[in-house]
């Protein structure tokens, strides 16, 4: 297996395949080809051969791939064929809504704590979670052998938090502040920002005036 070398790109497409094989798996497809999975999925069908080649060639001719094959093969690449424990920190409206979000479970990921600052909310419970004070943070990724830490709390605490996780000994972060946050090179941080995707999804709109003519074309 080369996974040593698996390029950026291809490690988030990975996921995405992953989604659609399960859903083929429930319904109890055995093999799928590139071409199907490029179909479904908007991708070229030589890029999808080209990523999956990556993990040995083990695609049959005219058959395609065995679909329980590729999903442990993509469970293993992406180190989810042993559970990885999360911690979140920031039980705000959107810290909530990703503990109480929980179909990342049936992959392996989750949440096993959450941490808030403000002392009306430590104690409280966001589905079988309660939420603890940043104090336990270090003796919880410690104990749980929490590995992944989401940051949902506003921009200017955000590195502050990345910091404590990072000296928690957290390796990876997914940021959901609209920040760019700073830490060693061996912790490695997704950002995932919804206003960014937003504002250019909104160059992608008709002109007023566009619309207009359109619609004066019709009648
Ligand atoms: N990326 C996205 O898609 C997206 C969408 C909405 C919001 N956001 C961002 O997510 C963040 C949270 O948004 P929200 O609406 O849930 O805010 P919120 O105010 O409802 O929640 C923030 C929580 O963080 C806690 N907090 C603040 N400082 C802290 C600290 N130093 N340590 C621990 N906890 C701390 C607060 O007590 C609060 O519970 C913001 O940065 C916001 O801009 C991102």
């Amino acid at each position: 297996m080369k996974s040593d070398k698996i390029s950026e790109a291809v490690v988030r497409r990975l996921p995405v395949y992953l989604r659609y094989l399960q859903e083929l798996y429930k319904r109890e497809v055995t093999t799928v080809s590139s071409q199907e999975l490029g179909l479904k999925l908007d991708l070229n069908p030589a890029q999808i051969r080209k990523d999956l080649a990556y993990f040995g060639d083990f695609g049959r001719k005219g058959i395609g791939y065995d679909v329980a094959y590729l999903i442990d093969k993509i469970r293993q690449i992406l180190k989810i064929d042993q559970v990885i424990n999360v911690a979140l920190v920031g039980a705000g409206n959107l810290g909530q809504a990703l503990s109480n979000y929980n179909r990342y479970v049936k992959d392996n990921m989750k949440i096993v704590a959450v941490f808030d600052s403000y002392d009306k909310k430590i104690g409280t419970m966001i589905n079988t979670l309660t939420v603890q004070p940043m104090e336990e943070l270090q003796n919880t990724v410690k104990e749980r052998n929490i590995r992944i830490g989401i940051i949902t709390v506003p921009d200017f605490e955000a590195q502050r938090v990345a910091d404590c996780m990072v000296e928690a000994g957290i390796e990876a972060i997914l940021n959901f502040a609209p920040i760019i946050i700073k830490a060693p090179p061996h912790i490695r941080i997704h950002t995932a920002d919804f206003t960014t995707d937003l504002l250019s999804l909104a160059y992608y709109l008709e002109s007023e005036e566009g619309k207009e003519e359109t619609e004066d074309d019709k009648s």
